[in-house]
């Protein structure tokens, strides 16, 4: 069976290279995803409140067998629950939802800067890790003026920013922002999202048969190769076997340079001061 390697964050702890994400599916597809998952080797699962779904990815890893211990598991807390005393409720709820005593990853889901709340929410999600109900704490979508904010009002040093990255969606500046500050980068949409034309691209089906492996193998490939945590979406079991199966080639450093072609430029992807929930 295929394990993800590790990758160690900035507080010690390991988090497998390779999870699976879990928007859109509900609470019971996400229960067969995460069986499905867990069985093939998977031991990274990211969710979030927003996808209302951790009931049923808390009642997956019961499903499966896998010693819990041996999963990591990310939640993310919505808009709502930012707040110095609406975080603490808001992992609560979570913890409940997913029946676990902690949760190895919680992020921010969305800056919200015009809310005005990350930095005293981040400021509970310092106390929530001294009292070991998560793990380890990140954020998500944050940009790096966002960031900047939490480093000069705050103590800990997030572990992860999770933002949409991919071949199409490159975010050089903000990769290197982070790796700067000792923050790990983890791509969300890694193959491009669903619906997206990142995985028709000729280049990919050109290389795959060099490689033998499929455009989403190569993409996923492109994402370890760059050091970044990575969390592919399925729901089928047999496209989740073939998205962890990457651990066996490496790009050669000229078609690693050839796949900036796929490059759609800075301006592409979401904007977090605009969006977000
Ligand atoms: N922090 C944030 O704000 C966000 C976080 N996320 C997280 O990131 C995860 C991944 O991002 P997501 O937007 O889902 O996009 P992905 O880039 O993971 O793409 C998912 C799509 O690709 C399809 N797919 C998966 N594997 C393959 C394959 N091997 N070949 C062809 N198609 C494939 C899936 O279909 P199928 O299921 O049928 O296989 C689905 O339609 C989410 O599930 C969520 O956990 C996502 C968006 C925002
Ligand atoms: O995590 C997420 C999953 O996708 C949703 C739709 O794009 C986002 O709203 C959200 O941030």
């Amino acid at each position: 069976m295929t394990l993800s390697p590790l990758i160690t964050l900035n507080d010690g702890h390991g988090i497998p290279q390779l999870g699976l994400g879990t928007w859109p599916l509900d609470d019971e597809q996400v229960t067969a995803a995460v069986v499905h998952a867990l069985e093939a080797g998977y031991r990274h699962i990211d969710t979030a409140v927003k996808y209302g779904n951790e009931e049923g990815v808390g009642n997956g890893i019961r499903a499966s067998g896998v010693n819990r211990s041996k999963i990591f598991v990310t939640t993310k807390l919505d808009g709502e629950f930012q707040g110095q005393d609406r975080a603490v409720a808001g992992l609560e709820g979570s913890l409940t939802r997913l029946g676990l005593d902690y949760v190895d990853l919680l992020l921010i889901h969305w800056p919200l800067p015009g809310r005005d709340d990350f930095v005293s929410t981040w400021k509970t999600f310092e106390r929530l890790q001294a009292q070991g109900k998560v793990r380890s704490i990140g954020v998500s979508n944050f940009k790096p003026a966002h960031l900047e904010r939490l480093l000069a009002e705050t103590d800990v040093v997030p572990a992860v920013n999770q933002i949409q990255l991919s071949p199409a969606i490159t975010r050089e500046a903000e990769r290197e922002f982070n790796a700067g500050h000792g923050i790990v980068t983890e791509s969300y949409s890694p193959l491009g999202g669903s619906g997206a034309s990142l995985l028709t691209a000729p280049l990919l089906a050109q290389l795959g048969e060099k490689y033998d492996k499929t455009p989403a193998q190569l993409v996923l490939r492109w994402h370890i190769e760059k050091g970044l945590v990575v969390i592919p979406k399925s729901g089928n079991p047999e496209r989740m076997r073939e998205n962890l199966d990457i651990f066996d080639f490496s790009l050669d450093r000229q078609d690693l340079a050839e796949l900036a072609i796929l490059d759609e430029g800075p301006g592409a992807g979401n904007d977090s001061d605009a969006t977000g929930h």
